[in-house]
């Protein structure tokens, strides 16, 4: 089987909070007639770092024309080589890498007749405890916003949410409190996001005040600056609940390692550029004793369903995880999207090959949109993924 074609469709998909995503979805044919589907996802953070779509063909043709997409090892060498890794969370390269590698997955499995999770190695579960993120609160106001989505969220089965914290710690302690009083030990928050906000003391003191609150807390994620693996390791022995960190770079794991900086990796393929990365990282995470959390960027359902067959493929997922994008944007571009059912991500079914996803066309043509380039956004917007523009009060 030889690679013939590639296509990338640049969509824009509005979230519930009225901020618009946009992603790139990958279709990549070959001579047996055969295509495979893939996701570069969520292309909204650093937005005045734009990629050009025509180029960007033009470069991933040179380096996929005329090979097999089996030798997925040479493809990823070479698409490493281009597309490097930058030691920084949000590299665009890194999500270039996970659209194609998908797709690649798609394709061989689809060529093989079985499931992405069968060509993973084989399923262990068929289904993955997931959590619904609730987004940073700047105001106080914001947070009997935020008890209403935790309150439709449970009625859908969402028992367990994640809470990004840091920016007002009163509202971030106003939440939980008001969590505990309305829902009581029906609902869990798994995580304090702190997104790299804070320096470690800042986000020592925090963790004192918001563990108070503590609601069936597993993890506290990315507690000190991007790379800043002394800070994490400090923060670890000041406390008892495990530190997780999203893996961006194999340098940076290695490093945390290293270090011994973290008890969790956040393992998610668009950071770490693709499928079979992101299975080496969970591989290494398992070397060094390290339980993992599937992360996410929130993708649409290509990208979500890649995540379900990794997830379903691994022994050492522990913790609830984080794939919910289909449940946070308005629309996608798939015939059937992927299934939530009780607080669980279930894989597509083990029969359908490949992915276990159809693109919808016409779905595909609603949501497309000319380029990747972003009209003006604020800071907090990005960071707290919202469309409202509302300035913080100091
Ligand atoms: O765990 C995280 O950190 C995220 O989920 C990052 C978010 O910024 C996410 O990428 C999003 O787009 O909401
Ligand atoms: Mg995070
Ligand atoms: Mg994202």
């Amino acid at each position: 089987m030889k690679i013939t074609d590639l296509e990338l469709h640049a969509v824009g998909v509005p979230r519930q909070t009225g901020f618009v995503n946009k992603h790139v979805i990958v279709k990549i044919h070959t001579d047996e007639g055969l295509s495979g589907i893939g996701e570069m996802s969520d292309f909204s953070h650093l937005p005045l770092y734009s990629v050009d779509l025509h180029d960007l063909k033009r470069g991933l043709l040179s380096i996929l024309l005329g090979e097999n997409p089996f030798d997925l090892m040479k493809i990823n060498q070479k698409l490493t080589d281009n597309f490097p890794e930058t030691m920084y969370y949000y590299e665009k390269g890194s999500f270039i890498r996970n659209g194609i590698d998908n797709a690649l997955h798609d394709l061989c499995a689809k060529y093989l007749d079985i499931s992405v999770s069968d060509f993973l190695g084989g399923r262990v579960k068929e289904k993955i405890k997931v959590c619904y993120p609730i987004f940073r609160h700047r105001f106080m106001e914001e947070v009997e916003d935020n008890i209403k989505v935790v309150r439709k969220k449970l009625e859908e089965g969402f028992d367990v949410f994640r809470l990004y914290v840091g920016k007002s710690l009163d509202a971030d302690e106003a939440f939980l409190s008001r969590v505990k009083d309305e829902f009581g030990s029906k609902v869990r928050i798994k995580s304090y996001d702190f997104s790299h906000l804070l320096n470690w003391k800042d986000a020592s003191r925090a963790i004192q005040r918001l563990t108070k609150h503590d609601l069936g807390l597993e993890m506290i994620e990315s507690p000190a600056p991007r790379n800043d693996f002394e800070g994490l390791y400090q923060l670890r022995l000041k406390t008892d609940y495990p530190i997780s960190e999203h893996v961006w770079s194999f340098k940076q794991q290695q490093e945390m390692i290293k270090k011994d900086a973290i008890d969790i990796f956040n393992i998610s393929p668009v950071f770490i550029g693709g499928l079979t990365a992101a299975k080496k990282a969970a591989y290494a995470a398992e070397v060094a004793s390290k339980d993992i959390v599937l992360g996410t960027t929130q993708e649409l359902s290509i990208g979500t369903a890649a995540m379900a067959h990794l997830g379903c493929s691994l022994t050492n997922i522990n913790h609830t995880s984080d794939p919910t994008g289909p449940e946070l944007y308005v629309g996608d571009v798939v015939k059937h999207r992927v299934t939530y059912k009780d607080g669980y991500l279930h894989a597509p079914d083990r029969n359908i090959k490949g992915l276990g996803i159809e693109l919808d066309e016409s779905l595909l043509a609603e949501y497309r949109v000319p380029d990747l380039s972003w009209e003006n956004v604020t800071v907090h917007q990005l960071q707290d993924r919202t469309a409202d523009t509302k300035a913080q009060k100091s």
